[in-house]
């Protein structure tokens, strides 16, 4: 038997845990030190040695993505089909156990699943039969609160509220959700796992039926699994099971949706005898690299500790770029991607981490306006997603009220009671009459034609878009999105969402704002601004994805790297507020799950690494000025270097004060030989006291480029030193 393929691409330590006798396994390792590797030869291992069929396997990874990848990799290393082999995330296959079991499982062989949004407007039907007003009992948060109870693997009789009138809504919501999802054969995310643990539960025959048929399960990203994920694994492995467990805890960043580091040591005390690996070999990335990421990680306490050492190459140092604006970021991201290609390098070996989906938009235009492919993981380009399409429809009715595809998108969004039955009868007046829907909708309200609540609810709508179209005349680009997200109610909707994708809506509906705000359109269009602004939009959304196949740079959250791995990456929007991110400041807890998810973010690089930040920057609609994240600061001096402009003059132009910069007295610029663009710029001089309208006071103490695009670092008293561009930075010399 030839187990060489399967073993030679191992070190030792990698050895030891695929080639060990049938056991309980824990591998804890650091990123990068082949854990995933390990956990595909497993399974190479335990079907080449030791005859496990594939059909007797389950392996549970981190996405559909990753079960794909190790299959292929199974198969490659075996040259045999994997058919019959369970790989999937733990939705995937509890759905799939369900869809088997529905009988046991008490569900209707249709069942559907209910994503996030319809769960949350059958939470509002339930909290309305229940006479619980909206306002006082924000659908968002029951539907958290629900997901959390279900997570943790409570039903609502084993929930105990007391004497807490809160609560015990709380749970008669609960309850009533339960009986009418039941109904409705519905059934949630958070109710695939739960109902799928106690089909085993509830029918030990068949529990005994699936321990039989797998007595291996391998699960990747252990450190993410919640309380009702860990659960599901224990009673499935019994006592008969190998359970091979592999994972980081520096890497744990679901904590806000309920997953628990815990397990990783409950581990070792639930199974019996259980083999525990470390691997510390690190085959990833640079010794640079490494060393920032272990830097960064040694700031947590309460860590399990581990050694990370490499063999690789030194490499480059990380280079940090503070931009002046995410514009300027931007633009200096695709620079860096340009010399990388110029090189010879393919584009997906490039990827760009964000903390929040927000961010993707200015770097999303800045690669479009350079023509280069892109694809965003696991998620939507900007001018695709719902929330931004809404708003994107809205703004159209305003330009064109005969626009139907807008009208139909909106008209009922968000929820104003006008139901499928008057939109059917508004689209088929306008077929008849030959007019648009907003014509046959005004017709049909004067006609008396719609019953009278529906009626009430479109005439509103037509209102309200007549009375958003009034106030915005004459405005800027940006008012009118503003005053679209705000009188519409679409931002106050995505608000009022609990949990991260209402928050993530909102965040982007303030992103379309300093969209508008940056966009410059074309000065010889006569075409008013919003009209441009749509066109260029809808362009961009046109453009499409990257398919598959297509060598793109890869863009994506940094919670969503986890696991994969990348030639060059950009960390973009490394600033405190931002990563980490603001609401993580007051609890100690999230500050350090911020701190893995830098982590996660550095260690995806394998050659170089790039982290930027910018001194101001337009997000959400807002301008902010933040610092550059602690994290940066936390990162080893010796790995990091600053990237600097190069400076285009060279004739001396300092006025350093008392000789300290050693250079010939003379100003920064402005005072000899004035370049055209350097009028309007005020005159400042090394050392020299400026005051900012922000910032307060500082003193310069250094600058690069020239012209317009000139730079001046200064020392502000309060706030430190920051890179400004001098042609936008309002500095007054004092
Ligand atoms: N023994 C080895 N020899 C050569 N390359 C290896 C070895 N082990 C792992 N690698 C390579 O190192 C890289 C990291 O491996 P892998 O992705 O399995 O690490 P990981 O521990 O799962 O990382 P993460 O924690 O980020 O998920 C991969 O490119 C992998 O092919
Ligand atoms: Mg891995």
């Amino acid at each position: 038997m030839d187990v060489s393929q399967i073993l030679d691409p191992l070190n030792d330590a990698q050895r030891e845990a695929v080639a060990a006798p049938p056991c309980n396994q824990l591998v804890l390792a650091g990123a990068g030190s082949g854990k995933t590797r390990v956990l595909v030869h497993r399974i190479a291992w335990l079907m080449q040695v030791e005859g496990a069929s594939a059909h007797s396997i389950m392996a549970v990874t981190f996405t559909n993505k990753a079960a794909k990848e190790m299959r292929a990799r199974i198969e490659e290393l075996l040259g045999i089909n994997t058919f019959g082999m369970w790989v999937g995330t733990f939705h995937g296959l509890a759905h799939r156990l369900l869809k088997q079991h529905w009988q046991e499982a008490r569900l209707p062989q249709n069942f559907q699943i209910l994503d996030s949004d319809d769960q949350l407007r059958l939470i509002k039907r339930v909290q309305n039969e229940l006479q619980l007003d909206d306002k006082q009992w924000p659908p968002r948060q029951t539907q958290w609160w629900i997901g959390a109870q279900k997570d943790e693997g409570l039903r609502p009789q084993h929930v105990n509220p007391g004497a807490d009138p809160w609560a015990n809504t709380m749970v008669r919501i609960y309850s009533a959700y339960e009986e009418a999802c039941q109904r409705g054969g519905l059934v949630d995310f958070g109710e695939l796992l739960l109902r799928a643990h106690e089909l085993w539960l509830n029918n030990p025959s068949l529990l005994a039926h699936y321990q039989q048929r797998f007595p291996f399960v391998l699960v990747d990203e252990f450190q993410d699994t919640n309380t009702i994920q860990y659960a599901w694994l224990r009673v499935l492995a019994g006592d008969r099971c190998k359970l091979t467990a592999v994972g980081d805890d520096d890497q744990s960043i679901y904590g806000w949706r309920g997953a628990r580091i815990e397990n990783i040591q409950m581990f070792s005390q639930d199974m019996h005898d259980v083999q525990t690996v470390r691997l510390e070999q690190n085959y990833r990335s640079t010794s640079t690299i490494l060393k920032a990421a272990n830097g960064v990680i040694e700031n947590n306490a309460g860590r399990l500790g581990k050694q990370l050492w490499t063999e690789g190459a030194k490499g480059e140092p990380i280079s940090l770029y503070a931009a002046y604006n995410e514009q300027d970021e931007a633009r200096f991201i695709v620079e860096r991607i340009r010399d990388w290609t110029v090189s010879g390098r393919r584009l997906d070996s490039i990827a760009i981490l964000y903390r929040s989906n927000a961010q993707s938009r200015v770097l999303e235009e800045a690669l479009l306006r350079e023509k280069i492919a892109y694809r965003i993981y696991g998620g939507q380009r900007f001018y695709e997603r719902l929330e931004i399409k809404n708003a994107l429809a809205y703004m159209r009715l305003l330009s064109n009220r005969d626009d139907d595809t807008s009208f139909e998108r909106v008209v009922n969004t968000p929820t104003r009671g006008i139901g499928a039955r008057s939109v059917d009868a508004i689209r088929e007046c306008a077929r008849m009459q030959g007019y648009s829907m907003w014509d046959a909708a005004k017709k049909l309200v004067a006609e008396r034609a719609l019953a009278s609540r529906a009626a009430n609810a479109v005439q509103a709508f037509l209102d309200l878009v007549d009375t958003v179209a009034e106030e915005s005349t004459q405005q800027p680009l940006a008012e009118i999105a503003e005053l679209v997200l705000n009188k519409t109610g679409l931002l106050e909707f995505h608000r009022n969402e609990k949990g991260e994708k209402g928050q993530t809506r909102a965040e982007n509906l303030e992103e379309l704002v300093s969209a508008c705000r940056s966009f410059d359109g074309d000065e010889d269009e006569e075409r008013p601004l919003l009209d441009q602004f749509l066109d260029s939009a809808a362009l961009d959304a046109g453009e499409g994805q990257a398919d598959e196949f297509e060598d793109a740079v890869q863009m994506m959250t940094l919670h969503s790297a986890k696991g994969l791995e990348f030639p060059l990456v950009f960390m973009a929007g490394v600033e405190e507020n931002l990563f980490p991110h603001k609401m993580s400041a007051s609890e100690p807890g999230r500050m350090e799950e911020e701190r893995r998810l830098c982590y996660v973010g550095i260690t995806r690089a394998m050659e170089k690494l790039y982290i930027t930040h910018a001194e101001s920057r337009r997000l959400h609609g807002q301008e902010t000025f933040n610092p550059v994240s602690r994290f940066v600061r936390e990162i080893p001096v010796d790995t990091i270097e600053e990237v600097r402009l190069k400076t285009e003059v060279s004739r001396p132009l300092f006025q350093p004060r008392g000789g300290a910069f050693g250079r010939k007295p003379g100003a920064i610029n402005g005072f000899s030989d004035p370049a055209p663009d350097d009028e309007n710029l005020p005159a400042l001089s090394l050392g020299g006291r400026v005051e900012h309208p922000v910032f307060g006071e500082g003193t310069v103490i250094n600058f690069e480029g020239s012209g317009a695009r000139m730079r001046v670092q200064v020392n502000f008293d309060d706030e430190g030193s920051k890179w400004l561009m001098l042609s936008m930075a309002k500095l007054q010399p004092l």
